[in-house]
């Protein structure tokens, strides 16, 4: 951050204030297994900084969760909200738990569970969760009703991602894939190159991977590579995330698609691969869609794409980027790819504060407008300037807040401003 500082000489309580998180709340969260054994998941809630607006961010359920991971979070959360402008300032939740190892009503009362943890501290106009990795509208909607419950009143502002029937947004199911092709296709643009001349590999087979795959095949770009947390597949010729779908759904793995016999696939062009070799394809843009950390110093000088997105928060570590950057390897990074979902987030927010719900052109269009102005923004600047992507989106969410904070005077901070 230290660069990005300079470059916008950000006063020293600016720098202060975003050395670390404002809150962390921490619970242990005890919950009845089917066969009446009680088992006990660490869980947080970070609230990283509210200066713009209530705090926004999605709730993990992953066995490696941990506090500092989900601060990190959490502050790329509150350079999310700002770098495309929207009202809020950046949190995220987690909890320390494998989901696949639970039964559908162990879940049910782990999600609840954290709701009632954490209630005193969320609020539509406080901290708003939403879905992130292992978690789903299913789960928001758990959460909601919880809420609703403890407060004897309907709420739907306090979450975003439910399910329609709840107050959900029509869009926000596919807008973290959606907002990330968009971006790609700006970039493509750019570039003057043409998405059908491009060979795409993409890491993540989730929520926002398989709808980045199914857009970006309907918009003629070549899916070459798939991968899920079990293996990976390929194929010369290209794939349809479709039909692969309907395998994962059945299966919950890819790499068994190879062995299929559903008659949309071609077996014999279809071949397996390991998820570390889809990372150093051969192919024009590679696009990571899981964890943290995928490429690294230790990874980052076997990396032959043209250029990386990233869907995932995190997935290029700081070492990564700095070889890909001598490299000359652009990346599309995470705040401005990914931010698609928590613009149709704040749509969900907005439609439920107003009681009234728009079509899904409507949702589509503001989501658009808004990505485009503030990518079309981050992209310029880093032309402009000759900077990286990143240092631009970070300098373009970096400066709306502490502009905010210069305007919150210089008291309201140090005496518990905001809770
Ligand atoms: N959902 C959203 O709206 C948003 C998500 N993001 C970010 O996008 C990323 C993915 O989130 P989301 O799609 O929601 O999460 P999901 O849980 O829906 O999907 C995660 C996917 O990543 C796969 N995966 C896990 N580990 C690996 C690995 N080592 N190699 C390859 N694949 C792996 C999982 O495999 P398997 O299917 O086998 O479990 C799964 O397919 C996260 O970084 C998240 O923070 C960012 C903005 C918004
Ligand atoms: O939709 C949201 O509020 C946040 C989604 C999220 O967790 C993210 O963008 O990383």
């Amino acid at each position: 951050m230290a660069d990005i500082y300079e470059w916008l000489e950000v006063a020293d309580d600016s720098r202060h204030r975003l050395g670390q998180p404002k809150r962390i709340h921490q619970a242990s969260l005890s919950v009845r297994m089917d066969d009446g054994s009680l088992r006990v998941f660490p869980a947080w809630r970070v609230q990283y900084d509210d200066t713009r607006g209530p705090t926004k961010g999605g709730i993990r359920f992953h066995p490696d969760v941990t506090e500092d991971e989900v601060a990190t979070l959490s502050f790329w959360m509150t350079l999310k909200c700002a770098a495309v402008d929207l009202p809020f300032g950046g949190a995220k939740g987690g909890i320390c738990v494998d989901p696949k190892t639970l039964s559908r009503m162990e879940l049910e009362r782990l999600s609840r569970s954290y709701i009632r943890a954490f209630h005193d501290v969320i609020g539509p106009e406080r901290d708003i969760p939403a879905p992130d990795v292992n978690t789903n509208a299913i789960i928001m909607g758990w959460m909601v009703d919880e809420y609703a419950q403890i407060e004897r009143r309907h709420v739907p502002g306090v979450i975003t991602g439910k399910p329609l029937g709840l107050g959900g947004s029509i869009g926000r199911e596919q807008a973290t894939g959606a907002g990330a092709l968009q971006v790609l296709d700006m970039w493509v643009k750019r570039q003057h190159q043409e998405p059908g001349d491009l060979r795409v590999a993409i890491q993540g087979f989730g929520n926002a991977g398989q709808h980045f795959a199914r857009l970006a095949h309907d918009a003629g770009y070549n899916i070459v590579a798939l991968s899920d947390s079990q293996g990976a597949i390929y194929s010369e010729e290209g794939l349809d995330p479709a039909p692969i779908l309907r395998h994962k759904n059945r299966t919950r793995e890819l790499k068994g698609m190879v062995y299929c016999d559903d008659s949309v696939c071609d077996a014999a062009q279809t071949q397996p691969l390991s998820g570390d070799d889809l990372l150093e394809l051969d192919v024009d843009v590679l696009v990571l869609a899981a964890l943290e950390n995928q490429i690294t110093d230790a990874n980052a000088d076997r990396v032959r794409a043209g250029a990386i997105v990233e869907i995932a928060n995190g997935p290029v570590s700081t070492g990564g980027d700095r070889v890909l950057q001598d490299r000359n390897i652009p990346v599309i990074p995470d705040i401005i790819a990914n931010a698609g979902g928590v613009i149709v987030s704040h749509l969900e927010w907005v439609q439920n504060r107003m009681g009234d719900y728009w079509s899904g052109e409507a949702v589509e269009k503001q989501l658009r407008r808004r990505l485009e102005r503030e990518a079309n923004a981050c992209f310029n600047l880093a032309e402009e300037k000759a900077i990286p992507l990143r240092t631009a989106a970070y300098i373009q969410g970096v400066g709306r807040i502490v502009d905010a904070m210069a305007q919150q005077g210089t008291q309201g901070y140090f005496n518990g401003h905001h809770g």
